[in-house]
């Protein structure tokens, strides 16, 4: 590995130790675990603490996997897995972790990189507080500035359609995800959907709009929650990579469950501190 990754992989790792050490307790039930690179350090900072601080007697710790690759992450770990569909019906999650491809400064974020957002955000809606881990290339003042577009899980049948609806919102690029040969075809998602990578131009956050700007689609130009709105009305669009609106905290004030947004991002930094962005902080 060069030195490069290393330092990258060693952000991941501390960032989500921190993470987990700050929102994870034995006593917990119900966990989210989402998908990527980043989350495997999760697991390990949560096996790790319930090795040292083990659970009441008679407590389970259940984990809900965001699909099929987090699920195996729970598994190896010997952490027990529960399906999403498959908890009780009143059931909130305590806390879930995940990871993110961008994170502007309002803790918006960006996700579906590596193809997994639908049961992301069903995990990260149920859950009390979602807890965001990433590494300093991933923290930006806007979304879209150095990820390059928005990732957008669609049913197959709907995807030339949306891509056509995606221009007329001015994605003039965007793209069916392929396996690399190909001649494999497009990457199916955990529900056997199609994924859509489509660039726009760099989002304004909602402070943005508060100072006046327009985010609603003029010459190109949205706003965060606006064009996440806006994708989701297109047919055949099951979810928008966007992840963004209230945060956990802020929907159960207003009567609901939870939101997308994180409460916390856990940044690790290239000079192995740890940077941590609060909502509380910013809102
Ligand atoms: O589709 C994948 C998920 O949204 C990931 O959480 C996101 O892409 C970040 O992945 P990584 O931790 O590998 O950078």
């Amino acid at each position: 590995m060069s030195d490069a990754n290393e330092r990258i992989e060693s952000a991941k790792r501390k960032a989500a130790f921190r993470a987990v050490a700050d929102h994870f307790n034995s006593s917990m039930r119900f966990v989210g675990i989402g998908s990527g690179s980043t989350i495997v350090y999760g697991v390990e900072a949560i096996k790790a603490h319930l090795a040292a601080n083990p659970p009441p007697p008679n407590h389970m710790n259940w984990f809900v996997p965001t699909g099929w690759n987090s699920r195996k992450v729970i598994e190896e770990a010997g952490l027990l897995p529960i399906a999403f569909d498959s908890l009780p019906g009143d059931a909130m999650l305590e806390v879930c972790f995940d990871g993110a491809d961008e994170v502007d400064e309002e803790l918006n974020c960006i996700k579906g990189g590596g193809a997994c957002l639908f049961q992301e955000k069903l995990v990260a809606c149920r859950s009390k507080k979602f807890v965001c881990i990433a590494d300093y290339r991933k923290d930006q003042k806007r979304l879209l500035t150095n990820w390059p577009s928005i990732p957008i899980e669609v049913a197959p049948i709907a995807h030339a359609s949306v891509l056509r609806e995606l221009k007329l919102l001015g994605s003039t690029n965007a793209k069916l995800r392929e396996h690399s040969l190909a001649k494999t075809g497009p990457i199916q998602t955990d529900q056997s959907f199609y994924i859509i990578d489509a660039p726009f131009k760099t989002l304004l956050s909602a402070l943005d709009v508060k100072n006046g700007h327009d985010g609603s689609g003029k010459d190109g130009v949205w706003d965060v929650d606006t064009l996440a709105a806006r994708i989701k009305q297109i047919n055949g669009v099951l979810e928008v990579g966007i992840f963004a609106g209230m945060n956990g905290v802020q929907a159960q004030r207003a009567g609901l469950q939870g939101g997308a947004r994180p409460v916390a991002v856990y940044f690790g930094l290239e000079d192995g501190e740890v940077m941590v962005k609060k909502a509380a902080e910013i809102e």
